[in-house]
């Protein structure tokens, strides 16, 4: 059963004070699964007014108390994995393994974070003056303005949640209406867990008009969103204006370099996994994927043989590999990239087309023959389609890495130290991960530089992103 979505406003969960509601489409179907509702102003203004209250609850809790309440919410999450991603699989479409595996990495998250919370320490610093005290105090930011992307209904909210409580700030969630259900479980289970009225609150609706409404507000300290480089160069924008703290996590065109000294076998494989899962939908999926030419066409054989495994169906269904596309405007958005690329010269390897039928399905495509001028070797696809280049040098494959605006995740394969390093001094990216991929643990930076956006949702720089540091300088 897939539930109507309410809102969550001072530990009530709610229809919205206007009744208005929005509809949830199954993305394997293209059927109404059930409705979310939609917030207004007045939903809005008693969310803000009840984090103010909630803000100052949270942050006179002890970070002890803090941290086992979120230790029983990422349990519950843990006990309730099965049923979240069954819904999280209906409304955005990823294989339920994918799900679940998305719903019990957000357990360990909250975990991380909670134990972060209890270690954010301040220190005192040397005084030049026996009789002075020199204190640095860690404070939380305040309440918090979150907005979050339907590519990772749990994952995307559970980073900055975490860091929020731990941090002991409040909270307004704007999650994605396309997949609103399995977001309203993860807050479930901390309402469950015992967080206090008004620490968190989840709100639906239009996007732009509850970004414009609570970004400006006074009440609201800290801005932070995952989504399109264009939609966060606003809100960045708009928070900037306000003098709000922000973190940015925005698109990207992630690089992934094969060296001809590379295991290819590890290489194709660990990137066909990362390329396809979520059907692509992922900000640090690799799109460029570089190959040095004495291995192209054996690399070429390689990943598209393993591309043409995927199994592509519906996610509840058991074998499924990769999903439908989670809402109907991507098809026609990778449509045109493939037709662009395909119509200025490109070789479509494998795949190219939306399937027929219902659904929002796009076949595992790979292309060759690319070059620079074509859109698809500029815009972030967010989609199953991976782009194979050959290159000659080291310098040649650095600089093709770093010609995007882009500099978010970025991957590399080779059995070479002296190729590493030099790829870990030269690649502008906020990650790199070399022969495998390691990317989006809790206890590691998770962030892009460039117009990939600022900030970090993981590691200790997680929690300091919602911290104010405060000096405290006492003569006695
Ligand atoms: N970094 C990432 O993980 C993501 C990147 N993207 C990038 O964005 C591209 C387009 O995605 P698409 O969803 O079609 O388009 P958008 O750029 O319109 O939306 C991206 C996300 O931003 C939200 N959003 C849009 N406008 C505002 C606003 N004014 N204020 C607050 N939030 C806003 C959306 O919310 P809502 O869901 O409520 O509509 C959505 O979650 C993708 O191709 C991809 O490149 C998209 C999603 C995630
Ligand atoms: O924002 C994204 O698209 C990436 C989220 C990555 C989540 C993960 O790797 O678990």
């Amino acid at each position: 059963m897939y539930p109507d979505v309410q809102l969550f406003i001072d530990g009530q969960w709610r229809a919205s004070r206007d009744g208005r509601t929005l509809p949830v489409i199954d993305p394997a179907t293209g059927q109404s699964l059930g409705t979310v509702a939609h917030a207004s102003i007045p939903d809005l203004d008693e969310a803000l007014a009840a984090a103010e209250r909630g803000f100052a609850t949270w942050r006179a809790t002890s970070a002890y108390d803090r941290y086992k309440i979120m230790q029983k919410a990422a349990q519950l999450l843990r006990e309730r994995a099965d049923s979240i991603a069954r819904i999280m699989t209906q409304e955005q479409g990823k294989p339920l393994a994918e799900a679940r595996m998305e719903t019990l990495s957000a357990a360990d998250i909250i975990d991380w974070l909670a134990e972060e919370g209890r270690r954010s320490y301040g220190r005192l610093v040397p005084s030049r003056n026996p009789s002075i005290e020199q204190k640095v105090i860690k404070e939380p930011v305040g309440p918090v303005a979150a907005f979050t992307p339907w590519n990772f209904p749990i994952n995307q909210v559970v980073r900055k949640l975490s860091s929020a409580l731990a941090a002991g700030c409040s909270i307004i969630i704007k999650a994605p209406e396309e997949t609103p259900a399995s977001p309203a479980e993860l807050i479930r289970a901390f309402a469950d867990a015992g967080v206090p009225a008004g620490v968190i609150g989840l709100v639906y609706g239009i996007p732009a008009e509850i970004s414009n409404y609570l970004i400006p507000h006074p009440v609201i300290r800290k801005v932070t969103f995952t989504g399109s480089t264009p939609v966060g160069k606003q809100l960045a924008a708009l928070a900037g204006q306000h003098m709000k703290r922000a973190t940015m996590e925005l698109g990207g065109h992630a690089p992934a370099l094969v060296f001809d000294d590379a295991d290819l076998d590890l290489a194709a494989r660990v990137l066909v996994t990362a390329k396809f899962r979520n059907a692509g939908q992922v900000c640090v999926s690799p799109t460029r994927i570089l190959v040095q030419r004495k291995v192209f066409e054996a690399f070429t054989e390689k990943f598209v043989g393993l591309t043409r495994e995927v199994k592509v169906g519906n996610g509840l269904e058991a074998g499924t590999t990769m999903g439908p596309v989670a809402n109907e405007r991507r098809v026609p958005a990778l449509v045109d990239l493939v037709e662009d690329a395909v119509g200025a010269g490109a070789k479509l390897e494998t795949g190219g087309k939306a399937l027929e039928g219902p659904g929002y399905f796009f076949e595992p495509t790979v292309l060759s023959g690319l070059n620079r001028e074509m859109r698809i070797m500029n815009e972030e696809p967010f989609g199953p389609v991976a782009l194979l280049v050959p290159f000659d040098t080291l310098e040649e494959v650095i600089a093709e890495s770093n010609r995007v605006p882009f500099g978010l995740a970025s991957y590399a394969f080779t059995t070479s130290m002296k190729t590493a390093q030099a790829l870990s001094n030269g690649i502008e990216a906020g990650m790199l991960s070399i022969n495998h991929q390691g990317i989006g643990l809790p206890e590691i930076p998770f962030g892009g530089i460039k117009d990939s956006g600022y900030g970090s949702e993981g590691g200790t720089e997680a929690i300091e992103a919602y911290l104010n540091t405060k000096l405290v300088t006492q003569f006695n």
